[in-house]
C-alpha cells in the first residue's frame, strides 16, 4: 500500500509482566483499512490490542503512531450516567471543546443506530443496545487508530448481524485505521479488508481474508481457519478441506464411512473416515445413517 501507516509495530512481542504471548510481530495499519484479528483462545489478541493502544508495554521492539488512538475493550464500561453524557464525558477527555460534542455525540449514537437512546440512563440498556454506545463513543473521538477488542461479544444472533451490518459500513472510515479483534471467523469475512491470525504465540498468516482462507500458509493456520478434513494424497502430502469443499457422490472417486452425524439446523455435518484420513461434509436433513458407505468428492483444498 502506498500511503504511510498510521501505526507500524516493529519486531513486537506482547505478554503479561514479564511472561511473553505473542512475539516476533511486525505490521502496519493505514487509513481507511479494517484490519481483523483472529486467533483461538489465550493467543494473546487482546494482549497486543492493549499493547497498541499504549495500555501495556511491548517486551520488544516497539509501535509508533502517526496521530491518536482509541480503544474499545471487550467489556462496555458505560458510566452510571446518561449516554449522552457518557459520550460528551469522552470528548470533553480527548479535548473536544464543549460547544462540538453535542452534535459529535449524536452523530456517532446515530450512525450507530441509537441516536434515540441519547437521553437513557446507561445501566438501562439491554447488551446490544450498550454494545453500540460502546462503539458509538469510540467513534465519536474521530482517532487516527480504533483499536476495538470483540464489539460484539455476548450479543445475541439476530442483533448480532443487525450491528455487524451497521457496523461494516460505520467502522471503515477514510481518515482512520481500524484494528478489531474477533472471536467469529464469520465477522472477520463480513467486516476485513485484512486478517491476521495470531497462533502459537507469532503472527502466523497476514494478508487479504479471501487470499488467507484459500492459501492458509501453515497446516495450523487451515485447521484453525475450518479445514477440518485431512486426506493423505498418492503423491504424499495431506490435503486439508473444509466441509464446503467436500461434497457426497456416488460416483466419486474417494469410499468412506461415516463415523458420526451432528444434526445442524440446516441438515447435518457428518464425519467421514477415509483411507487415509477424515474428512466433514454437509448433506441436507435425513442424510446418511451413522456406519454407512458412503462416496465423496474433494473440490480443492490445500495440500501440505
Ligand atoms: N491480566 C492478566 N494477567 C495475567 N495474564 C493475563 C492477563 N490477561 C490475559 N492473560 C494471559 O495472557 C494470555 C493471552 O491472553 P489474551 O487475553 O491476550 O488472549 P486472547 O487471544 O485475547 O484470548 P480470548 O480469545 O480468550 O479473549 C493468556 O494466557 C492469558 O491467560
Amino acid at each position: 500500500m502506498a500511503s504511510r501507516p498510521v501505526l507500524t509495530a516493529s519486531g513486537l512481542a506482547v505478554g503479561r509482566g514479564t511472561t511473553t504471548v505473542a512475539s516476533d510481530i511486525s505490521l502496519e495499519l493505514h487509513r481507511g483499512e479494517l484490519v481483523a484479528v483472529l486467533g483461538p483462545n489465550g493467543a494473546g489478541k487482546s494482549t497486543l490490542l492493549a499493547t497498541l493502544a499504549g495500555l501495556l508495554p511491548p517486551l520488544a521492539g516497539r509501535v509508533e503512531i502517526d496521530g491518536r488512538v482509541a480503544a474499545a475493550l471487550q467489556a462496555p464500561a458505560l458510566a452510571r450516567r446518561s449516554v449522552r453524557a457518557n459520550l460528551d464525558a469522552a470528548l470533553s477527555w480527548w479535548g473536544v471543546p464543549k460547544p462540538d460534542r453535542p452534535a459529535r455525540a449524536l452523530d456517532a449514537l446515530e450512525r450507530m443506530g441509537v441516536g434515540e437512546l441519547a437521553e437513557r440512563p446507561a445501566w438501562t440498556l439491554s447488551g446490544g443496545e450498550a454494545r453500540r454506545v460502546h462503539l458509538a463513543r469510540a467513534i465519536a473521538l474521530r482517532p487516527d487508530v480504533l483499536l476495538l477488542d470483540e464489539p460484539f461479544a455476548g450479543v445475541d444472533v439476530p442483533t448480532r448481524a443487525a450491528l455487524l451490518r451497521d457496523a461494516a459500513s460505520v467502522l471503515r472510515d477514510p481518515s482512520r485505521a481500524t484494528f478489531v479483534v474477533l472471536h467469529d471467523r464469520a465477522e472477520a469475512w463480513a467486516l476485513a479488508d485484512r486478517l491476521i491470525v495470531l497462533l502459537d504465540g507469532r503472527l502466523a498468516a497476514a494478508g487479504e481474508p479471501r487470499a488467507v482462507l484459500e492459501r492458509p500458509p501453515t497446516r495450523a493456520v487451515a485447521t484453525f481457519l475450518g479445514f477440518t478434513g485431512a486426506v493423505r494424497e498418492n503423491g504424499g502430502g495431506v490435503r486439508c478441506v473444509r466441509p464446503a469443499q467436500v461434497a457426497l457422490d456416488a460416483d466419486g472417486p474417494l469410499a468412506g464411512i461415516v463415523a458420526r452425524r451432528i444434526p445442524e439446523e440446516d441438515g447435518v455435518l457428518c464425519e467421514v473416515t477415509l483411507d487415509g484420513g477424515a474428512v466433514q461434509v454437509r448433506h441436507p436433513y435425513p442424510g446418511p445413517a451413522e456406519g454407512e458407505a458412503v462416496r465423496l468428492r474433494l473440490d480443492g483444498g490445500v495440500v501440505f
